[in-house]
């Protein structure tokens, strides 16, 4: 496994209002080729206190410590359309890491072994968030409506910096995504025997091979590692493990679509650390998927196509490509996997 040669940039300048042109035509270029080639960037100076990132860890760890009875109080809706609220799972007894046949049979059914609880924007009445009953974790949902707003900031620095690549006007991309009706995740990656993550035979993932939907996604993620990312030309594999203090940025399947492919939704998954011996420790993470308003309407954008480059595909809005994205993934499988 080659080491992290994901770009780090400093997004300082789009959240500057000092920033003289240069310092944000060099950092537009910067994550532009960055996005080219990899898809993916680390981003540093992206104004959000450390002790705000560890908050949200500690309330994630809070709130998956909680019993799995009072987790479901508060559950994420069998539709795949209302993504908000706690999803388990599927097997009982997450905490211990003992393993019956029986359990270690139930493991392998699941095919990501994770748990999930999503918000949004207390703003958006398609998706209400469904928060834990009064009395449970009171200031957990305070928390992460501020946290919300924080990540929408960083989303709307790197879509400037995008705009400005394309030759666009600064506001171009970010005015898309007025209504911020983004989603923010709490991950969490029980302990799970090592055996059972082995890439060559791997018979569950932390999280299986996928691209996100979305325009962009945001990442936040403890030290244990395990996250890699597909290299969109030569397939190979590479480790994306957090750098300390930076937040990671990626390009989704929109964006890439919006882009004519300029940008590339690089396929990435999350597996076992590769030191792992007998038992795999638990992993937390905290994606912000963020997603173009409804109505607009996604195709190539000014400076992604030509006469020499035609556009690829057809118009079509953000929501009904959500839509057809969404019916795919729930085509025939009746069951409500939450897929971003
Ligand atoms: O947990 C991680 O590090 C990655 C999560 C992810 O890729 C996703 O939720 O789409
Ligand atoms: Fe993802």
């Amino acid at each position: 496994m080659p080491p992290s040669s994901i770009p780090v940039l400093s997004i300082a300048p789009f959240l500057c209002p000092t920033a003289s042109h240069d310092e944000k035509a060099d950092t537009a270029a910067t994550l532009d080729a960055a996005f080219r080639t990899v898809g993916f960037a680390h981003l540093t100076a992206h104004g959000i206190d450390a002790a705000q990132v560890d908050a949200c860890f500690s309330w994630s760890k809070s709130f998956f410590s909680l019993p799995p009875s009072t987790k479901l109080l508060s559950p994420h809706p069998p539709s795949g359309s209302h993504h908000r609220g706690y999803s388990a799972p599927g097997v009982e007894k997450l905490s211990q890491n003992v393993f019956t046949p029986a359990e270690l049979a139930a493991l392998r059914a699941v095919p990501d072994y994770k748990e999930s609880f999503d918000s949004g924007n207390p703003a958006d009445a398609t998706q209400p968030n469904i928060w834990p009953p009064e009395g449970v974790l009171p200031g957990f949902q305070p928390f992460m409506e501020g946290f919300f707003f924080e990540l929408e900031g960083v989303v709307k620095a790197v879509l400037r910096a995008l705009a400005l690549a394309l030759g666009l006007e600064e506001g171009f991309l970010e005015r898309k995504h007025a209504q911020a009706l983004f989603q923010l995740r709490l991950l969490h990656y029980p302990p799970i025997p090592a055996d059972m993550l082995r890439k060559d035979e791997a018979e569950v993932a932390r999280i299986a091979a996928h691209s996100d939907f979305g325009t962009l996604t945001l990442l936040f993620q403890d030290e244990i590692g395990g996250l890699e990312i597909q290299d969109p030309v030569s397939r190979r594999w590479r480790s994306a493990d957090a750098v300390p203090g930076a937040v990671l940025v990626n390009v989704g399947d929109l964006l890439e679509r919006w882009s004519n492919g300029r940008w590339c939704s690089a396929v990435h998954r999350v597996v076992g650390p590769e030191d792992a011996e007998d038992m795999i420790p638990a992993r937390y993470s905290i994606p912000y998927f963020a997603t173009a308003d409804p109505g607009t309407v996604i195709e190539a954008l000014p400076g992604c196509w030509g006469e020499d480059n035609p556009k690829k595909f057809e118009a079509v809005t953000a929501w009904d490509y959500v839509q057809m994205r969404m019916a795919a993934l729930y085509a025939g499988s009746g069951d409500d996997d939450d897929e971003d």
